[in-house]
């Protein structure tokens, strides 16, 4: 530990004032992201593969983890509905064994920890738009649980550790996120719907296609993340963009900003989805002084960009 005060960096350090943005901060700190690779992708990773104070390890969260870390963002976990639905085990797996395995890490070397809950725990929520006190309408047994069950048990993990052992800990409940480098598969609706666009195959909504749901875009994601590590309160806390869009209203806005011609399709959809869902960010925008910039219309196109760039297909062909 750098604790000499003879040693010229620690004297610098110890004389700064505390930095103002936990953005600025986030600098200085060294990151170990370890990851099984089930849903991610190393592409995602490769420029900073060879930073001096980045390290990855591929590792499953279900197994322990011997590190020494002072922060941890506990992500894990599949959160498409077709991934978690092809292994459920995994999915659960991940979310009780993991989150007590990253909780045991917590408490052995004192970090604090956050996790990326989600807008699930509400299930088909029967309180519209959603605050942190809905309890929620969530199917114990379906096809979703081992997702929003799942978590649901990770949240209370967190607070038991938290009233049990003390430790410092975090809850951000995540709304629908999209933005560039989303699995081109990943099966969740806007990365299907952008890319069906550009392959200019039929824009495929689920039925009813009234359903809605409230997307935020992935910078205005992490800086509410951080925010949230950085601050001084457990959550949990929605993050999310309160703009809300009907599937068939989502799809309208695809087909118009990145291929006119496309066709839009009804299909059939799978149990227990959601039939509404836009978060109350109230919290957020007190607690965090957070709240999303970047509206739908001007984050498809960015989203289209990289999409464009890795299917091979350019704008206008
Ligand atoms: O994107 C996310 O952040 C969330 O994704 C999933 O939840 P869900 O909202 O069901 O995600 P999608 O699969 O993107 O479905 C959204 C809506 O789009 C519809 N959909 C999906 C795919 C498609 O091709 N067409 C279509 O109309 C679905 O029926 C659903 O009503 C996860 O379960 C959430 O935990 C996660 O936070």
């Amino acid at each position: 530990m750098a604790t000499n005060s003879s040693n010229g960096d620690t004297q610098k350090a110890t004389k700064q004032p505390p930095m103002p943005s936990p953005l600025r901060f986030s600098k200085f700190f060294q990151v170990i992201v370890a990851d099984n690779f089930f849903t991610g992708s190393k592409d995602n990773l490769k420029k900073w593969i060879g930073h001096p104070r980045f390290e990855l390890i591929r590792h499953d969260v279900t197994e322990k983890l011997l590190i020494e870390v002072d922060q941890i963002y506990h992500l894990a976990c599949p959160a498409s509905p077709i991934f978690y639905k092809y292994n459920p085990v995994k999915t659960i797996k991940t979310n009780v064994i993991g989150t007590l395995n990253m909780l045991g890490l917590a408490k052995r070397v004192g970090a604090r920890i956050l996790l990326t809950s989600t807008s699930e725990v509400y299930g088909d929520p029967l309180v519209h738009p959603q605050p942190e006190s809905y309890w929620g309408n969530v199917n114990p047994i379906g096809v979703r649980s081992c997702y929003d069950e799942g978590k649901r048990v990770a949240e209370t993990l967190m607070f038991d550790y938290h009233r049990q052992h003390g430790i410092e800990i975090r809850i951000a409940r995540i709304f629908n996120t999209y933005g560039p480098r989303m699995n081109i598969d990943d099966g969740r609706v806007v990365s299907n719907f952008i890319a069906q666009a550009i392959r200019g195959e039929p824009l495929t909504v689920q039925v009813p296609g009234t359903q809605t749901r409230s997307f935020c875009y992935v910078s205005d994601m992490v800086d509410g993340l951080i925010r949230l590590m950085e601050g001084e309160n457990t959550g949990p806390i929605n993050i999310g963009n309160p703009g809300e869009f009907t599937m068939i209203e989502l799809a309208e806005n695809v087909k118009e900003l990145i291929n006119p011609a496309v066709e839009i399709k009804m299909v059939e959809n799978t149990p227990d989805d959601p039939r509404q869902r836009k978060p109350d960010i109230t919290k957020a925008k007190e607690l965090l002084g957070w709240e999303p910039k970047v509206k739908l219309r001007d984050g498809l196109p960015l989203m289209e960009e990289d999409f464009r760039q890795r299917l091979g297909v350019a704008k206008n062909n």
